[in-house]
């Protein structure tokens, strides 16, 4: 089973208050996404694997050390997902990205995906998927999914708000995958947004509604 990880350091818990409050405009919203990104980022990555490298300090010789080889690749859940793209990448710069495009029918909830752009080494990178919201879990499923299609086999979901429903359905459906979530909310709503989740983070991020 992969891991399920809520990630509530206090600096997390206090930033996600920010973009919840319904009095978050957009330029904040933004701003705060991307910085608690890259907290989460930050230990998402704690098992990168490591290897010995040796240098010269001014003083000394030193077997000292860098991250190994394996090439990390972001994968985005289009459209909310981009807010969590920098975040990453200002730690991990030489990652490539992917996208996956995906919208959620507002009747039945299901996801269709309309846009798949990876990296063509996928096969071969850790990659961290990013989407804000896991709420009935049918994008996150459908993305990961596709991803796994295309041959990626090394893969980690990194979201902002989870609902209970969506963490099931996605541990279900890809119980080797590894989660990541700043919160675990009540539930979900009859029109399938998480409670008290931060409403429509696509919406909110783009200003489109
Ligand atoms: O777990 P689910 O029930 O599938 O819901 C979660 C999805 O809903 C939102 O995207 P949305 O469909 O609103 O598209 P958008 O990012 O373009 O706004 C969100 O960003 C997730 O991708
Ligand atoms: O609460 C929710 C559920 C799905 N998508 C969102 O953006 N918010
Ligand atoms: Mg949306």
């Amino acid at each position: 089973m992969g891991k399920f990880q809520v990630m509530d350091h206090p600096l997390i818990q206090h930033k996600l208050t920010i973009i919840r409050n319904k009095n978050c405009g957009t330029k904040v919203f933004r701003e705060v996404v991307n910085e608690i990104t890259m907290l989460m980022a930050y230990d998402v990555a704690r098992d990168m694997p490591l290897e010995d490298v040796e240098i010269e300090t001014p003083i000394a010789k030193m077997t000292a050390k860098q991250l190994a080889g394996r090439k990390v690749a972001v994968v985005p859940i289009l459209r909310a997902g981009i807010g969590m793209v920098d975040g990453f990448l200002q730690l991990i710069p030489a990652a490539k990205v992917g996208h996956i495009g995906m919208y959620r029918d507002e009747e039945t909830l299901e996801p269709h995906e309309y846009f798949l752009k990876l990296p063509e080494d996928i096969g071969s990178r850790q990659v961290f998927v990013v989407d804000p919201m896991l709420a009935t879990g049918g994008s996150a499923i459908m993305a990961i999914d596709a991803l796994k299609k295309h041959g990626a086999t090394n893969l980690k979901f990194v979201c902002l708000v989870a609902a209970p429903e969506g963490v099931k359905a996605l541990q279900d459906k890809h119980p080797d995958l590894d989660i990541y979530t700043a919160a675990l909310d009540d539930h979900l709503n009859e029109d399938g947004y998480i409670v008290p989740g931060l409403g429509d983070a696509g919406d909110r991020l783009f200003g489109t509604k």
